[in-house]
């Protein structure tokens, strides 16, 4: 069991640069949000890899340079640029990016969240609540609309939303964000309804608890890890890589008869519930 564990574990780490990518995205243009770290760079990352022109984006341009320079240098095609998803100037400059470095746009993955307050759901403030929706579900819903013409111009595509498992079942302390996550669910299964005729297809992906710096509260000390761990079947937090796997699966041609899902990738942890 023990040995197993240690094979998983060492296929798992490897840099993606020691594995073998089969080219499969070659040709298609995405945009990213979020993703200069965490699951979203991991995302960008793979994509590249997988043979997409990617443009990476999130709100401090340092970060932007350096996730940009970081893809580069592996030998991927990618772009960045500034992008705070509420502001429409922004988002407008991010699908103007795509479009003039690489011709068009065939993937969005709508990744960015915050989650600004912690407590029962029926106890927080009105900012909170409207921060969490503007950013988790309102940027995803216009920045959706906004690709849209893209999408069409090539006769078909792919949107994405990075939800969570706690959409399905909420999490203790995070009430908002766990709702604000729920909408993603329901966001996908309206608008791929809408799409599927056009052949553009919409899913979504709710991780479990993946290690980054957003989950990191959950797992800060001994203690509380030790408590999370028991609460996931596999026993282990994933690493970014393993949710960006699955949203390269869906983006890519294998994924072309399917539409409005969700596939929750937590370790088992929803078979509990
Ligand atoms: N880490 C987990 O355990 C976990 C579990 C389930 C779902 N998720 C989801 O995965 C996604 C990525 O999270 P992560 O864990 O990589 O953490 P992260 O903190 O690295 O990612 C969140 C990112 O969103 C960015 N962001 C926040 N507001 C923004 C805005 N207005 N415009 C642009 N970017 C903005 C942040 O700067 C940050 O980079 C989020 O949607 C999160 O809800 C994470």
């Amino acid at each position: 069991m023990n040995m197993l564990r240690t094979v998983v574990n060492k296929f798992i780490r490897r840099p993606l640069s020691s594995m073998a990518y089969n080219g499969k995205l070659k040709g298609k243009v995405a945009i990213v949000t979020a993703s200069t770290d965490g699951i979203g760079f991991a995302i960008a990352e793979r994509l590249a890899a997988d043979g997409a022109s990617v443009v990476v984006s999130s709100r401090k341009e340092n970060n932007v340079t350096s996730a940009v320079e970081k893809l580069r240098s592996c030998g991927y095609s990618v772009s960045g640029v500034v992008c705070h998803v509420s502001k429409a100037s922004d988002r407008e400059r991010l699908i103007k990016e795509a479009q003039d470095k690489f011709g068009g746009i065939d993937v969005l993955v709508s990744n960015a969240a915050v989650n600004p307050g912690v407590g029962p759901v029926l106890e927080s403030t009105e900012e909170v609540w409207d921060k969490i929706f503007e950013v988790n579900v309102k940027a995803a819903y216009l920045l959706s609309k906004e690709v849209l013409p893209h999408l069409r111009k090539r006769h078909g595509g792919s949107i994405v939303y990075i939800a969570s498992i706690a959409g399905f079942d909420p999490l203790g302390l995070l009430g908002v964000y766990s709702v604000s996550k729920t909408a993603l669910l329901g966001l996908t299964k309206a608008a791929a309804k809408d799409l599927a005729r056009e052949n553009i297809r919409v899913n979504c992906v709710a991780p479990g608890i993946v290690i980054t710096k957003f989950s990191s509260a959950l797992h800060e000390t001994e203690e509380a890890k030790e408590a999370l761990l028991r609460s996931i079947p596999m026993g282990r937090m994933a690493i970014p890589k393993e949710i960006a796997g699955v949203v390269s699966f869906l983006v890519s041609d294998d994924a072309s008869y399917i539409t409005g899902e969700t596939i929750v990738a937590s370790g088992g942890m929803t078979s509990r519930l």
